[in-house]
């Protein structure tokens, strides 16, 4: 059976970037997607934005919502201090194999867990089975219209405390109306737009960052 484009992209980094250099690793990605093949991974252009947003927040405890390749888990641990911990949680087994490679092959697998399953079963399971207490930050990348109904169970769930950072992929393309219509007229958050492009292309995309006011 030939290969998946994410099994290429795993093999161009194995080949490419250099092992124990998260840096290495995400301009190897970026390079082949720009090139080669074009992938869903956040990018270099909005990955900028992450880097500053993580940066600003100096988070302990992180949690990321659609691993696929591990590109943005990769991006974000090579930021964290050695003691902070970055979750990442991804349903589909191909991609988690995939990423669990490229996360240790950068060298980061110390401050990244990869939690297989869907975000709905669990980020309930987050405080008991992950010794989490509250989250400081949370990137949002999976599916679009998931992006609502999580952001409420993280709240149910009492994962967020006054200040937790929530960023957002992709609010302009593909788009996630529900988020966007959701935390602006939320008075619990605060938000703020981010516009920049869509990974790899000229299309518009922008990021949207929501801080929790408790
Ligand atoms: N409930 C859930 N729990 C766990 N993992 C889940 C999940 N829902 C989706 N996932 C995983 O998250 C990733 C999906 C990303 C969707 N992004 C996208 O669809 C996307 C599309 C474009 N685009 O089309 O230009 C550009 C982008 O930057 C994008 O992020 C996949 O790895 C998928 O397996
Ligand atoms: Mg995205």
């Amino acid at each position: 059976m030939d290969q998946s484009k994410e099994q290429r992209i795993l093999n161009f980094v194995l080949q490419n970037a250099v092992r124990g250099d998260p840096q290495s690793v995400v301009d190897t990605i970026d390079k082949y997607c720009a090139q080669k093949e074009w992938a869903m991974n956040v990018g270099d252009e909005k990955g900028l934005i992450l880097d500053k947003i993580l940066e600003e927040a100096k988070p302990s405890t992180s949690l990321e919502l659609g691993t696929y390749c591990g590109y943005s888990a990769v991006r974000m641990a090579r930021l964290l201090k050695p003691s902070a911990r970055l979750l990442t949680i991804e349903f589909n087994p191909e991609f988690a194999a995939i990423a669990k490679q490229i996360i240790e092959f950068a060298g980061v697998q110390e401050k990244v867990k990869i939690l297989e399953g869907p975000s709905e079963e669990i980020i309930p399971q987050l405080k008991k089975k992950h010794e989490v207490d509250t989250l400081d930050f949370v990137f949002l990348d999976h599916w679009k219209e998931r992006y609502a109904p999580d952001t409420i169970l993280l709240q149910e769930c009492g994962l967020l405390r006054k200040g937790t950072v929530i960023l957002a992929d992709n609010v302009v393309c593909p788009g996630a109306p529900e988020f966007i219509n959701y935390i602006r007229n939320n008075s619990h958050f605060e938000c703020t737009n981010y516009p920049s492009h869509l990974e790899y292309m000229k299309v518009k995309d922008a990021m949207e960052k929501a801080v929790f006011l408790g």
